[in-house]
């Protein structure tokens, strides 16, 4: 029999709102991530797909709890089953969670890339376990002696990487970590995560580019104006009528392969967000009661927030 793989993160109905002064003591509240559910389990590749401004690294900030000041989470997250606590989340950070960050930024351009890698730490062993680390990832040996600005765009999103991985992490959060890479080294940064997935260790891989997601994921997450319209296994992509919500096979029908035909409209800012389905106003199978509150409900071994799966989208 099958051994049940264990939960590593599940998160349930989150939402993420700020707060912005308006000018004569009004305060606004900005809703901008709005009932996100998902869980990684252990030796799987979850990939979180949605356009710009979706909510995607607002996500990742707050399983590592490094929300702006301004920014309220509520719903519940937990590793393995334990609540995260503002404080459980320091102590997990950075070792058994880690983030690769968006930003290339972060590397501290005045330090040498080993010395990044090991974060600071000088001892032998450290420095062995660097040294190795750069050889899994195809980096000589020298690179630990360069500095920021003598690495390829390429070597420094594998750098970021081997400095996320260098503690052993259980779950590991990819931040866009493909942006601005030629296609092969794209795939190449990725076959990285999914070997770090197959190892054991959960990936939360956040992506704008459903293709390379498709290709490298056991599921995928689609965000959606700062809340998952669906969950579809990878393959569920093979087709269009496998997918269960109208805004995934529009995303389907834009793949290269499959027409490249895009659709009208923009995703909606989250002070403009309609009530019920975020998706309505674009959406071909609009009726009066999408205009309600929709539940993220199972369906067909995915998760669907439309109440037309099933119904009128077959
Ligand atoms: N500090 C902030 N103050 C107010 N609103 C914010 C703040 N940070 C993010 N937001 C809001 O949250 C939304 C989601 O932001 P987020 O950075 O998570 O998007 P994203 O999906 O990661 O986009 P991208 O693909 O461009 O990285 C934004 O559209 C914005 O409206
Ligand atoms: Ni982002």
């Amino acid at each position: 029999m099958l051994e049940e793989r264990k939960k590593i993160l599940s998160i349930k109905n989150l939402s993420v709102s700020f707060s912005q002064y308006e000018g004569a003591f009004r305060w606004k509240n900005l809703l901008a991530i709005k009932d996100l559910s998902l869980d990684v389990k252990e030796g799987e590749m979850v990939a979180v797909v949605g356009s710009s401004g979706s909510g995607k690294s607002l996500l990742a900030h707050s399983v590592l709890g490094i929300l702006p000041y301004n920014a309220t989470r509520n719903g519940e997250i937990s590793f393995y089953g334990e609540t995260l606590t503002e404080k459980r989340m320091r102590e997990l950070r950075g070792k058994e969670i880690v983030l690769v960050p968006q930003s290339v930024s972060y590397l501290d351009p005045l330090m040498k890339t080993g010395l990044q890698i090991r974060k600071g730490k000088k001892d032998e062993s450290s420095r062995q376990k660097s040294l190795e680390v750069l050889k899994c990832y195809g980096l000589e040996r020298d690179t630990e002696n360069l500095y920021p600005f003598e690495l390829s765009g390429g070597m420094i999103r594998r750098i970021l990487i081997s400095t996320a991985v260098m503690e052993q992490p259980r779950l590991v959060i990819a931040d866009e970590p493909t942006p601005g890479l030629h296609i092969d080294i794209a795939r190449r940064v990725l076959s990285h995560f999914r070997e770090i997935a197959d190892e054991g260790a959960g990936v939360l891989l956040i992506i704008h580019d459903l293709e390379l997601a498709v290709e490298v994921a056991d599921r995928i997450v689609v965000l959606y104006a700062g809340t998952n319209l669906e969950e579809a296994r990878a393959s569920d992509f093979l087709e269009e009528n496998r997918l269960r919500h109208p805004y995934t096979r529009a995303l389907y029908r834009a793949m290269p392969d499959n027409g490249f035909s895009a659709e009208p409209g923009t995703q909606p800012y989250a002070e403009n967000r309609p009530d019920g389905c975020t998706y309505a106003p674009r959406c071909e199978y609009v009726q009066e009661k999408c205009l309600k509150e929709v539940e993220y409900r199972n369906f067909q071994g995915g998760m669907v927030r439309c109440i037309m799966a099933g119904g009128e989208i077959r």
